[in-house]
């Protein structure tokens, strides 16, 4: 089998983007992906994206995507950037864009997301509400109907205080004196397989800078350490307004570049700006 694909990536958190818009589904297997993904074997990247045809009114395109472990999750933000700028690659015309700013509104397992290709080169996402009960993490750390919201949890001999908010997918947020400390190899893995979290956990490690600047570092479910993470950065946005940390704008700095995340006081939305590169494209 000849495989086409163009590499993108969103502030290091790297794609593997396949054109499957003829077909509605992934024109390769969860463990196909995953030895693509191999940095070592493979091409290497955090994960693959299928651009897949619409099936929602009012939807452009179809996400989905498998992590570099062969899993699936709802929703990737630095993922749907790239999408995006995949799109525009292959030509694919956008909305409004006889306003100088482009939009594609695509269809992902978290629901519609709505695009802007910005004439920067960056790309806002509306990234929708976030979901805050036990429940909708999915955690057992409160009763369903609570929210998880500076709560212990204690991981790898310690007792952190966490707050859980998915963005479509799971995450767990604890805020920590010095990022930089964290041994995310060792106490990554330990959150991501927690027994409270049935679907497992992305984890975002942060540190405040200032109200509107927080430092962050990811332990990816999935993928494990990666250069950036955008569901992960709008998580953090929220956990930080819900336990006054931070406010509602913010740049999150991640090891692969800052992002910018806003939580509207108007609608509740996330919106995240950042940016997507091609790489390279290849056969293999
Ligand atoms: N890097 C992504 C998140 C990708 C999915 C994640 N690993 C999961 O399993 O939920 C992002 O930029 O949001």
């Amino acid at each position: 089998m000849t495989l086409e694909f163009t590499k993108y990536q969103g502030l290091g958190n790297d794609f593997i983007l396949i054109d499957n818009r003829q077909n509605p589904e992934p024109m390769i297997t969860p463990s196909q992906a995953e030895q693509l993904c191999d940095r070592n074997f493979g091409i290497g990247a955090d994960g693959v994206i299928f651009a897949l045809p619409p099936t929602e009114p009012d939807t452009d395109y179809t996400m989905r995507i498998y992590n570099s472990d062969a899993s699936e999750p709802e929703m990737c933000g630095n993922g749907i950037r790239c999408l995006a700028r995949f799109l525009k690659d292959l030509g694919v015309p956008t909305r409004n864009s006889a306003t100088g700013t482009g939009e594609y509104r695509i269809q992902t397992l978290a629901g519609v997301m709505t695009l802007t290709l910005k004439s920067d080169g960056q790309v806002t996402v509306d990234m929708g509400l976030p979901r805050l009960l036990s429940s909708e993490i999915p955690t057992t750390l409160c009763a369903a109907e609570e929210k998880a919201v500076n709560v212990p949890l204690s991981v790898a001999g310690k007792t952190w205080d966490v707050t859980c908010v998915s963005m479509g997918n799971p995450h767990c947020i604890t805020f920590v004196e010095d990022v930089d400390a964290v041994d995310l190899a060792v106490v990554g893995p330990q959150f991501e397989n927690h027994p409270v979290f049935p679907k497992r956990t992305n984890t975002e490690f942060i540190q405040v800078i200032g109200r509107s600047h927080l430092k962050m570092r990811v332990w990816e479910r999935g993928a494990g350490a990666t250069l950036a993470c955008g569901t992960g950065a709008c998580a953090t946005l929220v956990a930080g307004v819900l336990t006054g940390r931070c406010d509602r704008q913010a740049t999150i700095e991640l090891p692969g570049g800052p992002l910018i995340i806003e939580w509207s006081q108007s609608d509740g939305r996330l919106y995240m700006t950042g940016p997507a590169e091609r790489v390279f494209s290849g056969r293999i």
